[in-house]
């Protein structure tokens, strides 16, 4: 969190050495937040995006500044990994999977790595500024530690609900791959964080997804006439493609794959 919180605090030029716009493969990327003039709103999120899944691919790839980065982060990331990597097989056994379903998704995760920073904001623009807006992650799990400063909020019964960090706790979220993979049964969880004026905080998020040609679908021992296939089957690609397409403003990610439409 030390690591993250010192690469926030560099200089605006250095962050945005690594910033790329309108490129969505890099495989490190710099966002910083973003006006949105139709909507008459700004998203304060900074965030460092990175690929970590081969490390050895991709950590020479890291920034250097600060100097901890390399070493600290790739720790942290090869720990995540593993901890998915367990609770992933621990909740597909639980849906019944066969072992050669799990195996197949299994043996291919991959992890993306987000590192967010949310900048204090001036209390007179409070109304007008969100930290981040609300969204599903495009992931199997989502392992997500933060600084223990509230501001991420689940949608949870209608409502929006403030989650309460706990000290020296790791929170996991139900991504849209889940939510196919298991037919429905597993909900994604929308989140949003909200802006605040009185203290910055951080996250560290690794997303846990499988490769990009892995096929994304129920597995057929989750499949009868009472529990038809809500999802075609698709691979991470598709998915990750259609997320930056335009969609109507009520649907989901998901609702692109459905078998039928509502
Ligand atoms: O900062 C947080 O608590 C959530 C971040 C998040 O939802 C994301 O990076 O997808
Ligand atoms: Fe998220």
């Amino acid at each position: 969190m030390g690591t993250a919180r010192e690469f926030f605090h560099l200089p605006e030029e250095e962050k945005m050495q690594l910033h790329s716009p309108g490129d969505f493969t890099s495989p490190v990327r710099f966002a910083p937040g973003i006006r949105d003039d139709d909507q008459n709103i700004v998203v304060s999120r900074e965030s460092l995006k990175f690929l970590s899944d081969p490390l050895e691919n991709y950590v020479n790839l890291w920034p250097t500044n600060p100097s901890s980065f390399r070493e600290a982060v790739a720790e942290y990331c090869v720990a995540a990994k593993m901890a998915e990597m367990t609770l992933t097989e621990a909740i597909f056994e639980s849906l019944g999977m066969e072992r050669a379903s799990m195996d197949q998704i299994l043996v291919k995760l991959e992890q993306n790595v987000s590192f967010n920073y949310y900048p204090t904001c001036e209390k007179s623009n409070l109304e007008h500024t969100v930290g981040l807006r609300g969204h599903t992650d495009p992931s199997i799990i989502t392992m997500l530690l933060s600084d223990e400063v509230p501001g991420l909020e689940i949608f949870q019964n209608g409502e929006w609900i403030l989650f309460k960090p706990l000290p020296n706790t790791l929170s996991v979220n139900v991504g849209d791959i889940l939510q196919a993979l298991s037919n429905g049964g597993y909900k994604s969880l929308l989140h949003r964080v909200a802006a605040s004026s009185d203290t910055e905080r951080l996250s560290i998020v690794s997303n846990c997804y499988p490769s990009k040609d892995t096929r994304i679908g129920p597995p057929k021992e989750l499949i009868d006439d009472d529990h038809p296939a809500i999802y075609k089957d698709f691979n991470y690609k598709e998915l990750y493609d259609s997320m930056w397409k335009q969609r109507p403003h009520d649907s989901t990610r998901l609702d692109p794959f459905k078998v039928c439409a509502d």
